[in-house]
């Protein structure tokens, strides 16, 4: 840990949405209880593309600095002096043109997953922001838990012998009460195409997160191969997809990684079943539900020995006892600005494109379309995905 003073990153929230409440509660809460002491965060503004009215009360809600900035536009977000890091809070149709608008404006940025809607999107913006010497990332929070870090350490020391197959799920029963439906309405970003929505870049993004960190990311450089792709998906109504499975298929590695997901059916609604198992020659590593936020995983040896090991989220006794885990992340883009890099490398540039061209192989093969309008790599600062008319 450090000595000396602790590196402050300065915030601004582009949305004010369900995540971005989660995150900023977790940006508020005290590095000390978490055991970081070489990094602090401080939201020094908030944008809403409805109203400067929704930003004052958003802040309010998340119990911010009275003098933060609050602002009706992410344009004028964007050009606050004050703000050192855009963290990108919108569905995932909007993350192409939101992030664009930031790097444009020379802001770094923490972009919500998935990452983008297509792969071109994701490479277009990783070439924006080496050009422009701005920090990236993709907020795939549950690579920066501690249960994560302990995972890929137990792999690289050996624990679990060669791994050569990962199987993971990320579903949630979201069936409707009454009907053959699903609970959210058809405009609501889980499941409306203008909003990107559809199970594989909401929730398979997790699954394939646990395929990438165990048979993708741990391989040394040289060795990495982006893996080959069988997918089916199951339409909803709207035309996103209610269910995905996908097979990523690493040949020179002999290794397999299946991810799966489906709004009809939650996981395992008893969390008995490992949501993840990581198998390899001398045993496997389960983690427990839900894949996106695990707390707990467990080590089986192939002679039928296990253990099973809590890793609870620290919480902050200052701020009601809240603590989600996102300030991980949060941490991680600290210390990268710090260090002066500008990419994370548990989370590469890279790997965050190679997930993106998965995902849009899956969505291809079951004929998952979107429109022009959020799959364009053209940037258009004055899109409505930008000025908050759509
Ligand atoms: N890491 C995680 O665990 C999670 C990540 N996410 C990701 O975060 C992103 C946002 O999800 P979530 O917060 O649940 O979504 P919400 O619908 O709750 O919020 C999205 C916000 O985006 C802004 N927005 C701008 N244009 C639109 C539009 N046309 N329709 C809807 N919202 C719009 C709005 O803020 P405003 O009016 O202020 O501009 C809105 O409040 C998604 O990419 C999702 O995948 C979501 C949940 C969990
Ligand atoms: O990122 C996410 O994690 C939790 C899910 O419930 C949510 O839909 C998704 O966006």
């Amino acid at each position: 840990m450090a000595s000396g003073n602790p590196y402050t990153l300065k915030w601004g929230i582009m949305a004010t949405g369900g995540i971005a409440e989660t995150f900023c509660k977790d940006l508020l809460c005290s590095p000390a209880v978490r055991g970081a002491d070489d990094v602090r965060h401080e939201i020094v503004a908030v944008a809403s593309s409805s109203s400067s009215k929704r930003a004052a009360e958003f802040l309010q809600k998340i119990n911010g600095a009275f003098d933060a900035k609050t602002y009706g536009s992410y344009s004028e977000l964007v050009v606050d002096p004050n703000v050192d890091i855009i963290y990108v809070a919108t569905p995932h149709s909007h993350h192409f043109q939101n992030t664009m608008l930031a790097l444009e404006a020379g802001k770094h940025v923490l972009c919500e997953k998935a990452f983008t809607v297509t792969a071109a999107q994701a490479r277009k913006l990783v070439e924006t922001a080496k050009a422009k010497n701005l920090f990236l990332m993709e907020a795939v929070w549950t690579r920066y838990f501690p249960l994560s870090i302990k995972v890929r350490e137990l792999i690289t020391s050996g624990e679990i012998g060669t791994v050569f197959r990962t199987i993971g799920d990320l579903s949630i029963n979201s069936n409707a009460e009454e009907g053959s439906g699903l609970s959210f309405a058809d405009s609501h970003r889980m499941v409306n195409p203008d909003l990107a929505g559809g199970a594989t870049l909401d929730l398979g993004v997790y699954p394939l997160t646990w395929v990438f960190q165990t048979l993708y990311h741990l391989q040394p450089e040289q060795d990495k191969e982006a893996p080959t792709v069988i997918a089916s998906s199951n339409k909803y109504t709207t035309g996103a997809d209610e269910n995905t499975a996908i097979i990523c298929s690493f040949p020179s590695h002999n290794s397999i990684g299946i991810a799966s997901t489906t709004m009809r059916a939650d996981t395992d609604p008893e969390n008995v079943v490992p949501a993840v198992r990581i198998q390899g020659s001398k045993g496997e590593i389960q983690v427990f539900a839900p894949a996106y936020r695990p707390t707990k995983y467990r080590v089986v040896k192939k002679n039928g020995e296990a253990q099973t090991f809590d890793v609870p989220q620290p919480a902050d006794p200052a701020r009601n006892n809240w603590g989600h885990g996102m300030f991980w992340e949060a941490d991680e883009c600290a210390r990268c600005l710090r260090d002066g890099k500008l990419e994370s490398a548990t989370l590469p540039w890279k790997e965050s494109i190679v997930i993106m061209e998965t995902m849009e192989e899956a969505l291809r093969q079951g004929g998952i379309t979107y429109p022009e309008l959020i799959t364009t790599d053209v940037y258009d600062p004055k899109s409505p995905l930008n000025t908050g008319n759509q």
